[in-house]
């Protein structure tokens, strides 16, 4: 794994967005996975911003997103398709067939998970996934414990999952018990990866990430599997990098 320590938020977002802009030109057809979460808005906003002053255009990308609760329907301003259509994609001239989240509202879940797969499939899999890293060390709503041969699946959320994103609720009660995530699996047939870490909060999980053990209990630790990680942390992320000897 290749860390890139920036100073603030606004660096990470623009030095993240220069990074894939610069796998856009070996690809032709690139295909993005995308995550959501506070994490990930500046570089949309930097992606929007490339896009306006016509450095980059999205019509030949198709997009994959890791997640979607159970239960939101794609106008609920809490679901992940609203959050991408917000932040993104009706800011650039993809294609809409060309984007893919999993649909939380079907009643047949597992149909779902095994069809998002199979596009994930056909499609050529994902080029460059991008990822933010959760407290407790989550990737997607791949809670601890998540086996590392999992795929697309339904997944009941932690508590401290569902408090941790509370905040873009009325209430954490409100914040729904499932989502349907890209597996773990899933997540390492990425050809690259791109984590973004930011702030003072995920100090301890990018400090247990660089120095602990590969574990269940702690899912980001996986992507020291991958051969092709970057991960871009700011200042505040990288307060306790070396302090301490994880297990
Ligand atoms: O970027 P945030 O809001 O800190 O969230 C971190 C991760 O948690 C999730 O929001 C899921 O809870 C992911 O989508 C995200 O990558």
């Amino acid at each position: 794994m290749d860390l890139i320590k920036v100073k603030d938020y606004q660096t990470m977002s623009e030095k993240g967005c220069a990074y894939l802009l610069n796998h856009f030109q070996t690809l032709k057809n690139p295909i993005l996975g995308l995550a959501t979460g506070s994490t990930p808005e500046g570089l949309y906003k930097q992606l929007i911003e490339k896009y306006k002053k016509g450095f980059i255009s999205f019509r030949d990308v198709s997009t994959f997103n890791l997640d979607e609760y159970v239960g939101l329907e794609e106008k609920d301003p809490n679901s992940y398709h609203y959050y991408m259509n917000e932040k993104l994609f009706n800011h650039i001239d993809i294609s809409k067939e060309n984007v893919h989240l999993p649909n939380g509202t079907v009643t047949n879940l597992q149909q779902e998970c095994r069809d998002y797969e199979r596009l994930i499939e056909q499609a050529g899999y994902v080029d460059v996934q991008i990822l933010g890293l959760g407290l407790n060390g989550h990737i997607g709503f791949n809670e601890p414990g998540t086996p590392f041969s999992s795929r697309t699946h339904a997944v009941e959320l932690n508590e401290s999952t569902r408090e941790a994103n509370a905040r873009f609720f009325d209430s954490k009660e409100a914040v729904p018990r499932q989502a349907i995530t890209m597996g773990i699996e899933t997540i390492l047939e990425s050809k690259e990866i791109l984590l973004l870490v930011s702030g003072k909060k995920k100090a301890v999980a990018l400090a247990r990430l660089l120095s602990g053990d590969i574990r269940e209990d702690f899912p980001a630790s996986a992507l020291k599997k991958h051969p092709h990680v970057t991960i871009i942390a700011d200042e505040d992320a990288c307060v306790h990098i070396g302090e301490h000897v994880y297990q």
